[in-house]
């Protein structure tokens, strides 16, 4: 008998998405974007993403919630001014091609790709992938090769969005050092232990942290294992999801952005590749 995928592949709005259910978990992915929208592990059934009820899925703009991809560079740190390049990159906007898909006792791994890596901004000769893993953990690995001659510098983020159940009751562990608070001008602080959020958070620590632990009502719920990453930026809008478009005012609730990052510039030379790689452990 011929294997059967576990991958359905569906259209809605002019997006397509595929979505994977194997014996170990479902996800759901929309190649617009390139964009993980759901991590629901089948040892606890508990969604691990958060998406905004709010969030544009018609192409027009960036998904507000699950996984965007952020590349070649981080929030506005395009080198120009403010606005005059998309925030966080232009792979997050366009729509990924599907490579390949294939499963096996572990789960069901899926490489897509952009279907550019040029564009204003920049120029370097390369090759972008993602393969994700589905099963039960959620294993993203953003792969930047520079097939070109001269060496390039760039970032990239997994901007993930936690579905967590109550931002009161959420404690994060494993985030030591100094953070960027760009909220107070990018003022150096130390971490606080415990490390609640309790209003507006956007700070980008500067090391390359391993392991975080999300814990929900003195539960662990999700462990964020980053590798390839020089920062992990941590972001909640509270009220300032209000004036947020494609998110409702009290959304900032249900939700909290644990981000694998490379902000701080990665020189890539030829024929060097980069894997930015983070895993969901359901707790
Ligand atoms: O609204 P977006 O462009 O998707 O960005 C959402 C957020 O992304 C990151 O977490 C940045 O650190 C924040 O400053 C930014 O507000």
């Amino acid at each position: 008998m011929p294997p059967v995928s576990s991958v359905t592949v569906s259209e809605s709005n002019g997006l397509t998405f595929l979505d994977v259910d194997n014996a170990l978990a479902t996800a759901r992915i929309s190649l617009f974007g390139g964009h993980i929208l759901s991590y629901v592990p089948k040892s606890d059934d508990k969604e691990r993403l958060w998406v905004s009820p709010h969030a544009y899925l018609n192409g027009e703009r960036p998904i507000r919630g699950g996984i965007p991809v952020c590349w070649p560079w981080f929030s506005d740190d395009h080198g120009r001014e403010k606005g005059a390049l998309p925030s966080h990159g232009f792979l997050r906007t366009q729509v990924w091609k599907l490579i390949d898909s294939k499963d096996d006792d572990s789960g069901t791994t899926i490489e897509l790709s952009p279907s550019f890596t040029r564009a204003d901004g920049f120029e370097n000769e390369c090759n972008v992938s993602m393969v994700i893993k589905v099963g039960n953990t959620m294993d993203i690995s953003l792969i930047t090769e520079n097939t070109g001659v001269a060496p390039f510098e760039f970032n990239c983020a997994l901007h993930t969005y936690f579905h967590v159940d109550h931002i009161q009751h959420t404690l994060i562990s494993g985030i030591e050092g100094q953070y960027k608070d760009k909220l107070d001008n990018w003022a150096l602080k130390a971490t606080p232990t415990p490390y609640a959020i309790t209003g507006e958070t956007d700070r980008i620590h500067l090391a390359p942290i391993k392991t975080a632990d999300i814990e929900v009502d003195g539960n662990a719920f999700t462990q964020v294992v980053s590798e390839g990453n020089d920062s992990l930026v941590v972001w909640n809008p509270w009220q300032s999801a209000a004036s947020i478009s494609d998110m409702d005012p009290f959304g900032y609730k249900h939700m909290l952005c644990v981000e694998t990052s490379l902000t701080q510039g990665k020189t890539l030379a030829p024929s060097e590749c980069h894997t930015l790689k983070q895993t969901i452990v359901p707790r």
